[in-house]
């Protein structure tokens, strides 16, 4: 891990590379992969599942009986837990509901605003170096509190054609109602164009590799997408009575989502520093040996910032904007309201950042590469729709129809003005 000084005048976007836009090799792929799908449809999806996932496919939709066989083989107690994380994860997002409102501002008059769910969506459930079958109940439980009708699931397949078993038990339990074995940035297109098998969808959601989020931005404006939910990233604040032993295995949790995920230690203390870095490689060497995080260099392993006091950190942590900000320090909720940029904030020794990844409820599809300064965690919100309601009855308007051809008159709309006035001649 690269060991920096930290200065409020540095170029962080240049040390943590995110400066540097998508890198062009990375962009031409998906572009050439979306032009592919819009094109062929069906036959770029087996093609590409072929180059890329090393898998022929027979055929492209799971069918009833592969889901409910891969259910049958997961044991009762993973079925438990995956029960209780959806559980916990429909309470939380219960209460992000909204709901239709109206009111009265004069007697006459109604507004409001009404709430409709987004009708067809589609989830990138991630499936290449790890499966995530808790990332089908993050994506999938808000839509159905939303009230989606139509939830479209798509995940890569294994070489052997079968998507992982837990992920298939786990949009049962959720109740998703239609999956699909394809991934990365084909899933996206066949999402966003359709094809001969797969209609096309309003809205995508979910993480995914950086093929995954290149292809959501890609395909932005033919349908909406959630966010940018890249590889992971983890930013600790550990002052000087933090246990290393936990900062060093919460960085870990996340480093090993993916070669291009990013732990950061920021640390009022040099000595902890030390201590942190030295149980990391020890927890790597004799623990994970993981070939995503063997195969870094020490240098190219994530950072350690050290800062000259908690304000320090928190002002670093709001540039850099986290995906996950963890607080090791002590009373950690007093200091919430430091905390301007982050996609979640963990508090204290025993808020690991993996209680959020499964179990807690709230979700673990967030923002990623700076994008928490303007985007939220997946949400209730993100599935819905505001329509806004407006009743005159007759005497209202007539308060207020000269008032409104006035204004539209001076925009030197005519007809807008006319449209007002008929109600009121003779
Ligand atoms: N931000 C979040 O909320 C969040 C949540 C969970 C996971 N994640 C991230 O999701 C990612 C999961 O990545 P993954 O790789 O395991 O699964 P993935 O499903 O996102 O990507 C696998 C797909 O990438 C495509 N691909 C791989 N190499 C390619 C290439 N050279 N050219 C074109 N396409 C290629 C293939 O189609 C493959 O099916 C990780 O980065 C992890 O950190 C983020
Ligand atoms: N940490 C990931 C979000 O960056 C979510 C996840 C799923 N499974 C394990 N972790
Ligand atoms: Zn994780």
């Amino acid at each position: 891990m690269k060991t920096i000084i930290y200065d409020q005048t540095m170029d962080l976007d240049k040390i943590l590379k995110r400066n540097e836009d998508v890198r062009d090799d990375i962009r031409n792929a998906v572009l050439e992969i979306i032009k592919g799908v819009k094109t062929d449809g069906d036959a770029a999806l087996l093609y590409y599942t072929k180059a890329l996932d090393h898998c022929e496919l027979t055929h492209l939709q799971v069918t009833e009986e592969e889901i409910q066989e891969a259910f049958d083989s997961v044991s009762e107690s993973l079925l438990e837990i995956i029960r209780e994380a959806a559980g916990n994860i429909r309470s939380f997002h219960e209460k992000q509901l909204e709901t239709t409102w109206t009111y009265e501002p004069k007697p006459g008059v109604v507004l409001g605003q009404h709430i409709t769910p987004i009708e067809r969506v589609g989830l990138y459930v991630p499936g290449g170096k790890a499966t995530y079958p808790s990332t089908v109940l993050m994506d999938s439980i808000p839509a159905l509190v939303a009230g989606v009708q139509s939830l479209v699931m798509v995940t890569p397949p294994g070489k052997d054609g079968k998507v992982n078993p837990a992920i298939l038990a786990a949009a049962k339990i959720a109740g998703v109602h239609e999956i699909y074995k394809i991934g990365g940035a084909q899933a996206i297109a066949a999402l966003a164009y359709g094809t001969e098998t797969i209609k096309p969808v309003n809205k995508i959601v979910g993480p995914g590799n950086i093929y995954v989020a290149t292809a959501k931005k890609e395909v932005f404006g033919k349908v909406d997408i959630d966010m940018i939910a890249g590889p992971s990233e983890v930013l600790i604040i550990a002052d000087k009575n933090a246990n290393p032993v936990y900062a060093a295995a919460d960085l870990l949790s996340q480093a090993e989502h993916d070669e291009m995920a990013m732990p950061i230690f920021v640390t009022t203390s040099e000595d902890l520093a030390k201590q942190v870095i030295e149980k990391v490689y020890r927890q790597i060497n004799e623990d994970l040996g993981r070939k995503e995080i063997a195969k870094k260099s020490m240098d190219d392993f994530g950072f350690v910032f050290i800062v000259k006091d908690l304000d320090e950190a928190f002002e670093l942590s709001n540039k850099i904007a986290p995906e996950h900000l963890e607080l090791l320090i002590e009373n950690p909720m007093d200091s919430l309201e430091k905390v301007r940029n982050a996609g979640a904030i963990f508090m204290g020794a025993y808020t690991p950042e993996p209680l959020g990844d499964y179990f807690a409820g709230p979700n673990h599809t967030l923002p990623t590469s700076g994008t928490a300064k303007f985007s939220s965690p997946l949400g209730v919100y993100d599935f819905i729709k505001k329509s806004s309601i407006l009743s005159y009855d007759q005497n209202s308007l007539k308060n207020v129809y000269e008032k409104i051809a006035a204004f539209a008159r001076s925009e030197g709309l005519d007809a807008h003005a006319k449209a007002v006035e008929r109600r009121f001649e003779n």
